[in-house]
């Protein structure tokens, strides 16, 4: 498959430093301004995107999409603890598998690694062998999403069902079929390998969730591998999932964390040095584990298997996107959007299209939000992309700890760092490229639709970037070139990302601060910057007060808000590896104080300072900050 549609570019911070990228990667140019210079249009001549003066921007189609933004995270619309919510045992859950139901299944059900043509699923059984599983950590939040009451944490065969050693009653466990780009390059069928769904409920709340077991064994998708997980990288899953969601970050969720008793052999650098590790299962939930690639192995697969694409996009625009079946029965011209030059894209003509353009602004949104935190996926796949706009997949990931624009945690990504943090913007597009290619080529949209999507990843990639980046601050404009020179400020100096913002709320807003005084509330977080760097820093910070003076904001206000958007503590990797460490040895004490603590990132939580400290020196040692995907 190739992207037809290619514009062309560099991303907001890719155009600040050097471009570690190896591949052109073809994106509208309003990425370019993230930090920098307004732009007109794509370079392209015959690229038709452009968003200059005067330019007809997409006017949002406020009913529908509000409905939409809200529709997106029903976890968050959750109130955290005592919600009222229903509590049910295991087996009072309110089943409805709608995606076993309405799509086409292999007719085979054994788990020989194979092709699986004209399906979308197979239905195999978790199969891990497991002997005397434990329940090393468990998250209270999730089990409220789903009315799970929290006793059954207790209950003494939950470690054997959700290790998959028993079965979950009312549950139809299937494995997906999927494919993917994988570093730029199409792999064909990938699929659930070794990720088993449980089934699907509905909650007293009307909204529906998947349980998936990830590392429960082989699938027809696991191709040469085993089916299983270690609980190295469980760990990390389980954590990152619901620090991501304390983050306000769109995530798939963890509710549970098993050991199987058993090991698993794992070769953690790819150098022939092989280990067994402690295998383990997470048990994930999301409204829906549908991925990019999802649509994309089908379309890859020619005539036959392209009407399935349409059946699987009709399937998610009623389960997962049903605000966009009303808005296209609508018969309100407000919800007519404009497209860009002399073109308008009506998308209530064509519900694919508007539902590409959904697709395209949430994950927008969620890689702004990430680029917010300094969160770096490390396998931007396109079988790692969430439709729903979700964070999914739990691999080699990394918080930023010393700003870094190209930082990579992945090994494997190292030699083009293809998916390093400043690229992410730009491999988004790049992947909602290869998601409307297949559209297009189902016939399901236009090829000016298609473009019409990428163009709106771009503007609201910038909008939601610029918000953020706004708030970081604690101002009420945009200022490009203070972020700009912050964040070369930053890069040169190694400056720790989570640190530097939870400091910045210190400072005043007082004209009169004597010049020498000026670097005191910053001083934790730039106590190496050399004497050569303190006058461009000072500088900095001279230009940040003036603009919090005319903000015009109280110093407590914008402090209050500043924290609630820049966290104090961050998953960062060491941090992990020391939980990892100690439940190797079968101490899970820390993996459930990471939990609590990562759960509500942005309070002070006195006591736990030690936790917001930088890296030591022996997170340095391969494994801790840099990853494979080995896992
Ligand atoms: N140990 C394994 N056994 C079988 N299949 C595997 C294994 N590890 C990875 N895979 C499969 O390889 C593909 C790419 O792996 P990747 O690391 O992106 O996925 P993952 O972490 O297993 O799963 P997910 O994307 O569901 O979180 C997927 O199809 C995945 O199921």
């Amino acid at each position: 498959m190739q992207l037809r549609h290619r514009l062309r570019l560099s991303s907001p911070l890719v155009s600040l430093f050097p471009s570690p990228i190896s591949q052109p990667v073809c994106l509208p140019p309003r990425l370019a301004v993230g930090l920098g210079s307004p732009f007109a249009r794509c370079r392209r001549p015959d690229c038709r995107i452009g968003y200059g003066p005067g330019e007809r921007r997409y006017s949002v189609a406020v009913g529908s999409m509000e409905s939409a933004t809200e529709a997106r995270d029903p976890a968050a619309s959750v109130a955290d603890g005592g919600s009222g919510a229903a509590r049910l045992s295991l087996e009072e859950l309110n089943w409805d598998h709608s995606f076993a139901r309405e799509l086409p299944g292999d007719p085979r059900t054994d788990t020989i690694s194979r092709q699986v043509l004209h399906a979308c699923y197979t239905k195999v059984s978790p199969s891990a062998e497991v002997e005397n599983p434990e329940l090393v950590a468990w998250s209270e939040r999730t089990a409220e999403l789903l009315d799970l009451d929290p006793k059954e944490f207790e209950q003494p065969d939950f470690p054997l069902i959700f290790s998959g050693a028993l079965p979950l009653k009312g549950g139809l466990p299937y494995a997906q079929c999927y494919g993917g780009h994988q570093f730029g390059v199409w792999a064909g069928q990938l699929g659930d390998g070794r990720a088993i769904t449980l089934g699907e409920l509905l909650n007293s709340r009307g909204e529906r969730w998947e349980l998936q077991l990830k590392g429960a064994g082989k699938t027809p998708y696991s191709r040469f591998a085993d089916g299983l997980a270690v609980l190295r990288s469980s760990i990390r899953e389980f954590l990152c999932s619901e620090a991501m969601h304390g983050l306000g970050i769109p995530t798939t969720r963890a509710l549970c964390l098993v050991t199987t008793g058993k090991l698993v052999n794992r070769d953690m650098f790819y150098d022939g040095n092989s280990k067994d590790e402690p295998g383990a299962i997470v048990c994930r939930v999301a409204q829906s584990f549908l991925r990019f690639g999802s649509y994309q192995i089908h379309a890859s697969r020619g005539k036959e298997d392209l009407e399935i694409v349409r059946t699987l996009a009709d399937y998610t625009i009623g389960q997962h996107f049903p605000h966009i079946e009303i808005m296209n029965k609508s018969d309100d011209l407000s919800f007519k959007v404009g497209g860009v030059g002399s073109s308008v894209v009506d998308l209530t003509s064509n519900k694919y299209a508007a539902w590409s353009v959904e697709v395209a602004e949430r994950t927008a949104s969620l890689v702004a939000s990430w680029q917010g935190v300094g969160f770096t996926h490390g396998v931007l796949n396109t079988d790692n992309m969430s439709v729903l706009g979700l964070t999914i997949d739990y691999g080699p990931f990394g918080f930023l700890d010393a700003f870094d624009p190209s930082y990579t945690p992945n090994t494997t990504d190292l030699p083009g760092r293809r998916y390093c943090f400043a690229n992410q913007p730009d491999i988004g597009l790049w992947n909602i490229g290869q998601f409307t290619l297949t559209l297009s080529s189902a016939k399901l949209i236009s090829e000016e639709e298609a473009n019409y999507a990428m163009e709106r990843y771009g503007d609201k990639f910038m909008d939601e970037y610029q918000s953020i980046m706004t708030k970081k601050l604690g101002l009420s404009t945009y200022n490009k070139q203070l972020i700009s020179n912050l964040l070369n400020n930053m890069a040169v100096d190694k400056v720790d990302y989570t640190n530097f913002f939870r400091l910045l709320s210190n400072v005043k807003a007082d004209a009169t601060t004597p010049k020498g005084e000026l670097l005191i509330p910053l001083r934790a977080a730039l106590l190496d910057i050399g004497p050569e760097r303190k006058e461009a820093w000072t500088t900095w910070v001279q230009t940040y007060i003036e603009e919090l003076v005319s903000s015009g904001i109280p110093d407590d206000e914008r402090k209050a808000a500043m924290n609630s958007v820049n966290p104090k503590y961050v998953l960062r990797n060491y941090l992990c590896q020391s939980a990892i460490d100690a439940a190797e040895q079968g101490d899970y004490g820390e993996v459930r104080r990471l939990l609590k603590l990562v759960e509500r990132p942005f309070d002070e939580q006195p006591g736990m300072e030690k936790y917001a400290r930088l890296p030591p020196a022996w997170a340095y040692r391969p494994g801790v900050c840099m990853l494979s995907c080995s896992s």
